[in-house]
């Protein structure tokens, strides 16, 4: 039986490969832009990596308390690989509840990345591999171990809810979270907005001029 507390959920559905893989080359401002510019973590979720670091999987949700890890290293046994492992430890700023033989175990299960709203250690190891990882800051001070928390069930995770199988896209701005039933719709929208953003670039450079009707109308309004 499931408890409220100590959920362990094994079965998470996930969206076919090729869906999460058109994620790749989109920015996450442009995908948080047609979520309503909701659905972006805030900005106390920092990547932990060099930049340059491009993040997109399946989430895998942990959720635990602030000082205690036991929780994620079951769900690093569970998570298959391409699956992103998003952790909700409340926020906490007291135990790093990520660390270096977390990441490289994460790495050699193929695991595509972790994210948590709490400190990590191991900082520069971390910063020079390859997993990428988004944090809420560092410090020395470990994680105890003593087990309880939910694995797959719906969290919160920089001011965002997370459910298993949503897909998790981050770079060098953030992370942000495209709940699984909308990944189509988001994805051609984004899609679109990336053609525009480039079109209005390119007109820039080419006339000098920036046509914003949308400034026109509103100075019409407030005259
Ligand atoms: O002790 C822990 O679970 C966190 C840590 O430092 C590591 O994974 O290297
Ligand atoms: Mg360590």
């Amino acid at each position: 039986m499931n408890v409220l507390g100590s959920n362990i959920i094994k079965d998470v559905e996930r969206l076919p490969k090729e869906l999460i893989n058109k994620f790749v080359p989109l920015a996450t401002a442009n995908i948080s832009d047609v979520m309503g510019r909701f659905r972006a973590m805030d900005f106390t979720i920092q990547s932990m990596n060099k930049p340059g670091v491009h993040l997109v999987g399946s989430a895998i949700t942990v959720r635990i308390h602030p000082t205690d890890n036991a929780m994620v290293h079951r769900a690093l046994d569970m998570a298959q690989p391409g699956d992103i492992i998003v952790i909700d430890a409340f926020g906490g700023r007291e135990n790093a509840i990520v660390g270096e033989l977390i990441c490289h175990y994460a790495m050699a299960r193929g695991i595509a990345g972790i994210v948590t709203n709490s400190p990590i250690r191991d900082s520069l190891a971390i910063r020079e591999m390859d997993l990428p990882v988004y944090a809420r800051g560092k410090t020395p001070r470990g994680p105890l171990k003593e087990g309880s928390g939910e694995i797959n069930t719906t969290i919160s995770c920089g001011t965002v809810p997370v459910n298993p199988g949503d897909i998790i896209v981050g770079d060098d701005d953030g992370v942000v979270v495209v709940p699984k039933q909308d990944a189509l719709t988001v994805l051609e929208q984004t899609l679109l907005i990336q053609q525009e953003e480039s079109a209005i670039i390119k007109e820039i450079y080419a006339t000098g001029e920036w046509n914003r009707k949308w400034l026109n109308n509103l100075l019409h309004k407030t005259k």
